[in-house]
């Protein structure tokens, strides 16, 4: 089951979801507003590979904002530390900006949970587009689970900030080669 707006606000009140900076005007009916944070990441690398660290590039979003161009893949973060131990999440982007081709979640949107950490947005955009730090960008949604729960303890566990991808961590042997 998803939790309505008022449940959220009501286990934020309640110390069983975590959201930094909770704001009663940004609750939606089964969701929660959340904010671009200051700092981008691009692939320095044309080619990447599974197995090695990517290297990239970092910049701060200024007071002008920053236009982002088509074609490339942004990583961007929440400004809000968010994740509950008692509800998994997912991510969402807002029809609002969406629908002007900024998007901001492709194929990544499951927060476990035990995962309370600023979330990493996969952004892309269909013509140049120009972002603040701080704009309500997408929504949190919160869902209770059936079943035993594990806490998420993984590569992204104590996040601060944008990450980039730590697929390099994987195993040979998850990644189907030899052991
Ligand atoms: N857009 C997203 C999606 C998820 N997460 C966080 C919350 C998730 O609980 C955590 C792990 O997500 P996955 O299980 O999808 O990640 P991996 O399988 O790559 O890593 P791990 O092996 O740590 O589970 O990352 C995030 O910061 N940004």
């Amino acid at each position: 089951m998803i939790l309505t707006g008022r449940e959220i606000a009501r286990e934020v009140a309640r110390g069983r979801i975590h959201i930094d900076d909770f704001e009663d005007a940004r609750v939606e009916p089964n969701s929660y507003g959340f904010r671009l944070g200051g700092t981008l990441l691009e692939y320095a690398d044309d080619v990447l590979e599974p197995d090695v660290p990517p290297r990239v590039v970092r910049r701060q979003i200024g007071e002008d904002g920053a236009v982002l161009q088509p074609g490339r893949l942004y990583l961007g973060a929440t400004a809000e530390c968010m994740g509950s131990d008692h509800y998994a999440a997912t991510l969402y982007a807002r029809r609002s900006t969406s629908t002007l081709g900024v998007w901001i979640q492709y194929s990544a949107p499951l927060g476990h949970c035990g995962a309370v950490i600023p979330w990493t947005l996969e952004i892309k955009v269909a013509q140049p587009v120009r972002l603040f730090a701080g704009m309500v960008i997408g929504k949190i949604a919160f869902w209770a689970m059936l079943g035993e729960h594990v806490r998420y303890n993984g590569r992204y566990t104590g996040s601060t900030d944008v990450v980039a991808s730590r697929l390099a961590l994987d195993s040979a042997a998850s990644r189907g080669g030899a052991p």
